[in-house]
């Protein structure tokens, strides 16, 4: 599922954000939900044991999931039965020319205004700071494994070094980062240092969230039940272009997937494309979806397009965490804090959600973190709506179905725990 990189950002035109553009101080490290502070570096606070307790989830059989081999990927061609990678854990990804990135060594061109406030509240920090095992750490730069990709568009990303990276810029997504930077949900997103231009091309840059451990293990998954924008809805009715790439991207998973009259035409809408990839995978019935998962051994999968079931997620997730125990407990308790952020954000209750994904990142220490990325579909929404992300969606009220997938996410850590 390569995409082709263009010289823009695939931003979709999601129209004007609400909020101007502004830079806040980061946020004060009172407690280990805050975010890292700029300046100076944190101090190390690892809170977790090292990971020796195993999860015994009791395998189903017959579980398709990781298992598809007719997809390609951005970070290998290998799935979770390829080789073992090298000891940088890139081996699988090379091939496909996406790792690692090229490095930028200067950043004086970055264009940071240091004025600001703290989120969360004090309040909010004492309420949550028992409930966290997640504390930044930036390891050392000869230490860090070369980032890497998972999934998402070709060419999209370059590594600024000092454990920043560069991302394509595309307008809504900076005011996203901007508006969060601002919000109560600054701790689950990367901090956000502004837009910076790189031979001819601008890019918003941000925290590398891998720089926080050692050889991670890295997880995208796309939450909300819907995928594509209520905009691109109407344009899809207004001026259809039905789209060949979609078309080839639907036969190789399925060859009986298109209409009759899709066949005929060897073109799909895009909205029409998203619509069956959400039903194909979790997405429709879960409102999230595994994208992709790297482990720490460099094997890389992107084949879960008919990730579908809760068993089939769970099968993934205990592979995803080495079936074990202490990872999926830090990792239910970081959702949990999420959700109850995300209840009480300004920023939440007026976005659509669409498109963004969830990154579960862990290492051998035991540290789990997962943060909100790629906000180039997230748009706001007209006042005085409001949405509650739980809803089901129907057109026009906007909702995205993100509460509804987290809360989903959730109950199958929940239930994999009771299985102990
Ligand atoms: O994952 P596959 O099946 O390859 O489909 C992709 C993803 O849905 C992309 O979303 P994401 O960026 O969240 O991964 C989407 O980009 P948008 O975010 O621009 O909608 C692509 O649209 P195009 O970029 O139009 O091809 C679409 O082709
Ligand atoms: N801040 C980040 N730190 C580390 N890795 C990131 C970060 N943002 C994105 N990535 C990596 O890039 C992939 C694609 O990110 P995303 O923002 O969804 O890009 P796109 O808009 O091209 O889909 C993610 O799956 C993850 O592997």
């Amino acid at each position: 599922m390569t995409k082709t990189p263009g010289s823009a950002a695939p931003c979709s035109d999601v129209g004007d954000m609400i909020h101007t553009l502004h830079w806040p101080t980061p946020a004060a490290q009172q407690s280990r939900v805050v975010a890292l502070r700029a300046a100076p570096p944190p101090e190390l606070l690892v809170t977790c044991e090292p990971c020796v307790a195993q999860y015994q989830q009791k395998k189903k059989s017959g579980l398709s999931c990781g298992s598809q081999a007719d997809e390609e990927s951005l970070c290998s061609d290998s799935g979770f039965g390829g080789s073992p990678a090298s000891s940088l854990g890139l081996s699988g990804c090379s091939s496909l020319g996406l790792s690692p990135s090229s490095s930028f060594e200067d950043e004086d061109e970055f264009n940071v205004n240091n004025e600001g406030k703290e989120t969360p509240t004090q309040n909010d920090v004492e309420k949550n700071k028992n409930m966290v095992n997640w504390s930044p750490v930036v390891v050392p730069l000869n230490k860090r494994a070369p980032w890497v990709q998972v999934v998402g568009h070709a060419g999209n990303f370059q590594t600024a070094g000092d454990g920043k990276l560069l991302k394509k810029y595309c307008a809504s997504e900076q005011q996203c980062l901007q508006h969060l930077m601002d919000d109560v949900l600054r701790p689950f997103v990367p901090s956000y240092h502004g837009v910076t231009r790189r031979d001819e091309q601008d890019y918003n840059l941000m925290d590398d969230l891998l720089s926080f451990f050692d050889s991670p293990c890295i997880m995208d998954c796309k939450m909300g039940s819907r995928t594509y924008l209520e905009e691109e809805l109407k344009k899809a009715w207004k001026h259809p272009q039905p789209r060949k790439d979609m078309f080839e991207k639907m036969v190789a998973v399925d060859p009986e997937a298109p209409t009759p009259e899709e066949k005929v035409q060897q073109a799909v809408l895009k909205t029409r494309y998203m619509q069956w990839r959400e039903t194909l995978s979790s997405t429709a019935t879960l409102g999230f979806r595994i994208e992709g998962i790297k482990k720490s051994d460099g094997s890389c999968n992107t084949n879960f397009k008919r990730t579908k079931y809760k068993e089939e997620v769970v099968q993934a997730l205990d592979d995803f965490v080495d079936s074990n125990v202490l990872l999926l407990t830090n990792y239910q308790q970081r959702l949990k804090e999420l959700r109850l952020v995300l209840e009480k954000s300004d920023f939440f209750k007026t976005h659509e959600v669409v498109g963004s994904s969830l990154l579960f990142v862990h290492d051998q220490s035991g540290r789990a973190g997962v943060w909100m990325i790629d906000f180039g579909k997230t748009v706001s929404v007209p006042p005085p709506l409001t949405l509650d992300h739980r809803s089901p969606w129907v057109e026009g009220n906007r909702e995205d179905g993100y509460l509804w997938g987290l809360d989903n996410f959730i109950d199958i850590l929940t239930d994999m725990l009771a299985v102990q």
